[in-house]
């Protein structure tokens, strides 16, 4: 049966099997779900978000200072018209932070380009603390939920551990869409390449989901993060799992629109390993999607350097 909301999981509750149970439904059927009671307070997202309106409201020549061409490792500020999507442009303006690295000293291979320092704007120095500080908390509540997937599966908690270890890869950006007349691309259709991608939205709608053959309205939800399951759970889990189609449209003239996001993955190196579900589940699965314009690839680094070079083939141009 089609849905009209996406459902409800409550963080606070999933040491209760028939949470888990709810969440498996929402993450096997729909592929995106709220997530409330994560412990994130509203005031600490309000908090981020005004952050982000500053950094939008930079002078542009101070945004275009940590411009993405000048990183080799994606990182960085995007103008509007830098970013494709489906090979068309989105009308939205981000700034990209991933995991705090040293660049390697050698490039064996060619995911190696994503690891590295970030870029953070001099003239907004409480940035670079507020949003490493938010992905920090953000992985935490990441890794609790898929280990709480991992048991709804009916396997063990920690089956995916071994695959991240220590600390994932984490990939996050602000984002502003401003309103456009022009298009109403603010992100093309795709879907999200790691585990897990956690967005924040502010009041203003936009963010939609392809559900039964038809886009559904993510209606904003004060105080929740709207999580979805990326392309590497849709392996992990042998199709049981679905990475969800999404898009945002853009907001009318004299509107805007601001987000983050927050995508985990497991560690650059390692290859996601194919769950052995119990027979019931198995015989649900979908499979997992073999779309050849979209191959999903098992190894992590290769997966994300994907979505990477396909949404950004300008990086490091400059550098
Ligand atoms: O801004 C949003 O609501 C979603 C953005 C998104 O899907 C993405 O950046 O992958
Ligand atoms: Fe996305």
């Amino acid at each position: 049966m089609a849905i009209q909301q996406l459902p409800i999981i409550s963080f606070a509750q999933l040491d209760s099997e028939q949470e888990r149970l709810r969440l498996r439904w929402a993450a096997s059927e729909v592929g995106f779900f709220y997530l409330v009671d994560h412990g994130l307070s509203e005031h600490e997202l309000a908090q981020v978000m005004n952050l982000s309106r500053r950094f939008f409201g930079l002078p542009a020549a101070q945004k275009a200072g940590v411009d993405m061409r000048y990183s080799p490792h994606f990182r960085g500020y995007n103008a509007v018209g830098q970013e494709l999507t489906g090979g068309a442009m989105d009308v939205r303006e981000q700034f990209d932070w991933m995991n705090e690295e040293p660049a390697p000293t050698e490039i064996r291979h060619d995911w190696q380009q994503v690891i590295g320092p970030n870029l953070w704007p001099a003239a907004l120095p409480q940035l670079e603390h507020t949003l490493l500080a938010l992905s920090e908390r953000q992985t935490d509540i990441a890794v609790t939920l898929l280990r709480a997937l991992c048991q709804s599966m009916g396997m063990d908690a920690h089956a995916l551990d071994q695959s991240f270890r220590d600390s994932p890869y984490t990939h996050s950006k602000i984002i502003r869409y401003p309103g456009s007349a022009q298009s109403r691309q603010g992100v093309g259709a795709h879907k999200d390449p790691g585990y897990l991608t956690f967005v924040l939205q502010d009041q203003q709608s936009g963010l939609e989901v392809e559900h039964q053959g038809q886009w559904l309205d993510v209606e904003p939800m004060p105080g929740s993060f709207v999580v979805n399951i990326g392309e590497l759970l849709e392996l992990a889990s042998d199709g049981f799992l679905q990475a969800t189609n999404h898009r945002v449209r853009a907001p009318q003239p004299g509107t805007e629109r601001y987000s983050v996001a927050y995508f985990m993955a497991a560690q650059l190196d390692a290859t996601v390993p194919v769950l052995d579900l119990p027979e019931p589940l198995k015989a649900q699965s979908k499979g997992v999607s073999t779309d050849p314009n979209n191959p999903l690839l098992s190894h992590v680094g290769e997966n994300v350097l994907k979505g990477r070079v396909r949404s950004h083939p300008d990086a490091g141009k400059a550098a």
